[in-house]
């Protein structure tokens, strides 16, 4: 889950590309990248780190054109190096730039045909750069002066090669912004525009809405499963459905924790979600401990407090806010690795101890992923004078790897993978702990949207939507990717292969 955005404006995009890239910072801390383009020519910068750090003033200055694109990464595949940030870059055919959110799931096979049979070069371990080369070989097939139907064509032919998710959006040298998702839809992707009298429309397209609002742009609708966009230079939109069997089955745990709740994805208001899964969680306490003697309700910050105020509104029992974030840290579960991550829970979040003293006390989050920030927290709980701790989480219990753009890569890596909800809640050392049901968690999707039938829930029932994700496949990236695996390999490599800029990059 990292973010993307792509803008074709009348001025100038480096500020706008750069707002949006900080409004979804929440989906990648790792690294930000951004390439805008002028007059035919490209212009690049990207490194490791949050976006305010990443791109100065200096950098700012050289990111020149009405055209751009941007991403912030959370890795999935290869390294965290700044040599696998994004956007990547390929000459050929006419120079093209693509910020891709998601994971391939053959993208070694595609690593290994793009090499011995379409004779292109794949420098990283990133599938990010499996895809662009993918697609720069599927647009190459066509003639000098690309039309918009050609690009189609092309997308076509990428969405019957590659495998996974993918929300990506790609820069056409001196032609404009092409956009496209997988045929499940797996990863999000909305576009929006922006009128201005006198001028030509403006058009955006980005992962969550909320960049569209922030930057003025009007939400004009999601980029449809299999479907892709081309936006010319000209401000001229063209869309087509490119997918032989498009099935929405967008990732469910976007509307868990990864999205932020101001945002609306496949016509579903994640604020409203979160909402409906904290009722949904109060009727399921009320049928199974309905004595229970629940003092006060308590979210764990941020990303819970939607759906723990309905669940305490329900209940009847008092919301109050017992752990304070500190604001300058960000989110646990997207930093790389478990040193980091369990530090961070301590730094980040601190008791008001009068809240839990004497009191029964209910936390909520919105998922349990790793153990790692609830099993601190309960015991945070309990130093500050908590009588019992019980803990309620939003989603279901993840028990399965997820292949599509999350790094979770290990199941045992996963707390409640092969243990039962009385096991989990001894491990993480809980009174009692309540999950919500998979078969609710979908209700809360699919009132959203009735259009939406199903969704991708593969961390919660180990079904993945694409049918090609078998045991090998899952130990291979197991082995790949688990903690010790990313600790051992990941080795900041500042060696960037990569275009050259006027002035040195950094
Ligand atoms: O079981 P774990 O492996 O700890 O993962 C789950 C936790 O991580 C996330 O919080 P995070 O701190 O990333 O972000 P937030 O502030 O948006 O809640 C999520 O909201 C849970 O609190
Ligand atoms: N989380 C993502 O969407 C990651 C994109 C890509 N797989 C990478 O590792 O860079
Ligand atoms: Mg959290």
């Amino acid at each position: 889950m990292c973010g993307i955005v792509g803008i074709v404006a009348n001025s100038s995009v480096n500020q706008a590309i750069y707002d949006a890239l900080t409004v979804l910072q929440h989906r990648g801390q790792d690294a930000a990248g951004m390439m805008t383009c002028q007059d035919g020519r490209f212009f690049l910068r990207k490194s490791n780190g949050l976006v305010r750090d990443v791109f100065r003033t200096r950098h700012m200055q050289r990111l020149h054109g009405n055209v751009g694109i941007g991403h912030v990464r959370y890795p999935t595949a290869g390294s965290s190096s700044e040599a696998e940030s994004q956007p990547f870059y390929v000459n050929s055919p006419y120079g093209i730039a693509l910020a891709h959110n998601g994971n391939l799931t053959n993208s070694k096979d595609l690593a290994e045909e793009l090499f011995t049979t379409d004779l292109r070069h794949i420098n990283t371990n990133s599938d990010s750069e499996v895809l662009l080369n993918v697609f720069a070989h599927e647009l190459g097939k066509h003639s000098l002066k690309l039309q918009a139907g050609d690009i189609f064509d092309a997308i076509r032919r990428v969405h019957r090669r590659c495998r996974g998710g993918y929300a990506a959006i790609a820069m056409i040298s001196g032609l404009g912004l092409v956009a496209f998702r997988d045929p499940y839809g797996i990863r999000p992707a909305v576009f929006g525009k922006r009128e201005n009298e006198g001028e030509k429309t403006e058009y955006m397209v980005a992962s969550e809405s909320v960049a569209l609002d922030v930057l003025g742009f009007e939400l004009e609708r999601d980029i449809a499963p299999g479907e892709a966009i081309f936006i010319d230079l000209e401000g001229n939109i063209f869309t087509q459905q490119c997918a032989d069997n498009a099935t929405p089955r967008p990732c469910i745990f976007e509307h868990v924790y990864l999205a932020r709740p101001d945002s609306i994805m496949d016509g579903i208001h994640i604020h409203k979600s979160r909402m409906r899964m904290g009722v949904k969680l109060a009727e399921k306490i009320m049928r199974e401990r309905p004595e229970h003697g629940i003092d006060v309700v308590i979210p764990i910050p941020d990303t819970s407090r939607t759906s723990a105020l309905e669940l305490a509104h329900h209940l009847g029992v008092t919301f109050r806010e017992g752990f304070i974030k500190n604001r300058y840290i960000g989110r646990t579960f997207i930093m790389p690795g478990q040193k980091e991550r369990k530090k961070s829970v301590r730094q980040k979040l601190n008791a008001i101890d009068l809240e839990f003293k004497d009191r029964n006390v209910l936390l909520v989050d919105d998922s349990i992923v790793r153990g790692t920030t609830c099993k601190q927290i309960i015991q945070m709980a309990r130093d500050a004078g908590a009588k019992n701790v019980y803990f309620a989480s939003a989603a279901p219990a993840v028990r399965y790897p997820n292949v599509y753009g999350i790094d979770m890569p290990s199941a045992d890596e996963l707390i409640a993978h092969n243990r039962t909800d009385v096991e989990v809640a001894e491990k993480i050392g809980a009174d009692w702990l309540i999950y919500q049901d998979l078969d609710d968690l979908i209700a809360c999707g699919v009132e959203g949207n009735a259009d939406i039938k199903g969704f991708d829930c593969s961390v919660f029932n180990g079904e993945y939507v694409t049918g090609d994700i078998d045991q090998r496949y899952l130990d291979r990236i197991e082995a790949e990717r688990n903690d010790s695996a990313k600790a051992g390999s990941d080795v900041k490599v500042d060696a960037v292969i990569d275009m050259h800029n006027d002035v040195a990059g950094d």
